[in-house]
């Protein structure tokens, strides 16, 4: 058994998560307190393999399975393939798709423990100790994690990702693709694309962003006006989703985009983990929501517990002016 943290790479196609750097600068600083090193496996896509200079090494799987979209059952036995290999002490996902599907049975394959919605790390003697978000954020709870393999699913946007992309040659180990990559009983077939849209929430440096507090369509018609006013995009929570107010593009959080403007105006929106992790990272977040302990207040910059009908009226008539 080494002391060598895993970062799983989270990427089916296109570009590197930005999580996953910030795993690697996680890893860099539990790796250093275990004495050990970190390391990125690679499943599948090996594209853009020079951007992990921040580890120290980088296990690589391939096999034609993967050129066609994302498979758990694929991805399970490649990952635990890269476990048996480097028999890390600590393996990192995001909480996010591939992280859920699969740390579960990583933990379980390993006899491991498992901390999921994780926020924060650290290294106590040789265990891990991790802080993990509950109830939607409204607890803390730590837990130590005894084993010489200890898996964490990690909630995007916990840690900065600059550390995660400091330059270097990480050592490449290619991993032979399992037999049982050849004979699966689950896979993909064809990957639906999302609906294209003129909105572009992500590239957008201020956002006007809706919750379920709006109460219903016909209100959203006041948000619309104040993102008009300010020429930005109307983003949305979930639920505003769900309920069809607003079509899928305009969606920010787990299951929608990953956003970071510089300026987020969450109006309405409780601040549920899922949505955090598509914009905790924005640089300043402003929330209105008239529950004062909702959890956006935990990572808003500013806050009011005005209500958004009489906020957003008062805003509008300031830009009108
Ligand atoms: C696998 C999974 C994936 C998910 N993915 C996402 C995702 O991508 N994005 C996402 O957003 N959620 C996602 N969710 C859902 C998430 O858990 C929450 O349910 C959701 O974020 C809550 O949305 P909300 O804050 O708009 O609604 P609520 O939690 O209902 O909050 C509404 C808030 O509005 C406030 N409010 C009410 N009236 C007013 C008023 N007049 N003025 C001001 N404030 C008011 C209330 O105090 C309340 O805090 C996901 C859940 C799961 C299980």
């Amino acid at each position: 058994m080494s002391n060598e943290v895993l970062v799983i790479n989270e990427r089916v196609q296109g570009e590197i998560p930005d999580l996953t750097f910030e795993l690697i600068g996680k890893g860099r600083e539990l790796a250093q307190a275990l004495g050990g090193s970190v390391s990125v496996a690679m499943i599948g896509d090996l594209s853009s393999l020079d951007a992990f200079g921040g580890a120290d090494k980088v296990y690589t799987v391939e096999h034609p399975v993967f050129g066609s979209g994302y498979s758990a059952q694929a991805w399970e036995e490649a990952v635990a393939e890269v476990v048996a290999v480097a028999r890390p002490k600590v393996v990192l996902f995001g909480t996010g798709t591939i992280g859920i599907d699969l740390a579960g049975s990583i933990a379980y394959r390993e006899k491991a423990p498992l901390a999921s919605y994780v926020v924060d790390l650290k290294v106590e003697g040789s265990d891990v100790v991790a802080v993990s978000q509950l109830y939607g954020g409204k607890l803390l709870a730590e837990s130590l994690l005894e084993g010489e393999t200890v898996v964490a699913t990690v909630i995007a946007g916990s840690f900065p990702s600059e550390a995660g992309r400091s330059g270097g040659s990480p050592e490449v180990v290619s991993v032979a693709a399992p037999k049982s990559l050849d004979s699966l009983t689950l896979r993909p077939v064809a990957v639906k694309e999302p609906e294209k849209s003129g909105v572009d929430i992500t590239a957008a440096d201020l956002l006007v962003s809706v919750g379920r507090g709006v109460g219903s369509q016909a209100n959203i018609e006041m948000l619309q006006e104040l993102a008009d006013a300010l020429k930005v995009p109307l983003s949305a929570s979930r639920p505003v989703i769900d309920q069809g107010w607003l079509p899928k593009p305009h969606q920010v959080g787990k299951s929608g985009k990953k956003v970071k403007p510089k300026v987020y105006l969450a109006f309405g929106i409780s601040g549920a983990p899922e949505h955090l992790e598509g914009m905790r990272s924005s640089e300043l977040i402003i929330a209105c929501n008239t529950d004062p302990k909702a959890p956006i207040f935990e990572v808003a910059h500013y806050g009011t517990t005005l209500d958004l009908f009489d906020l957003v009226p008062e805003i509008l008539e300031k830009l009108e002016a």
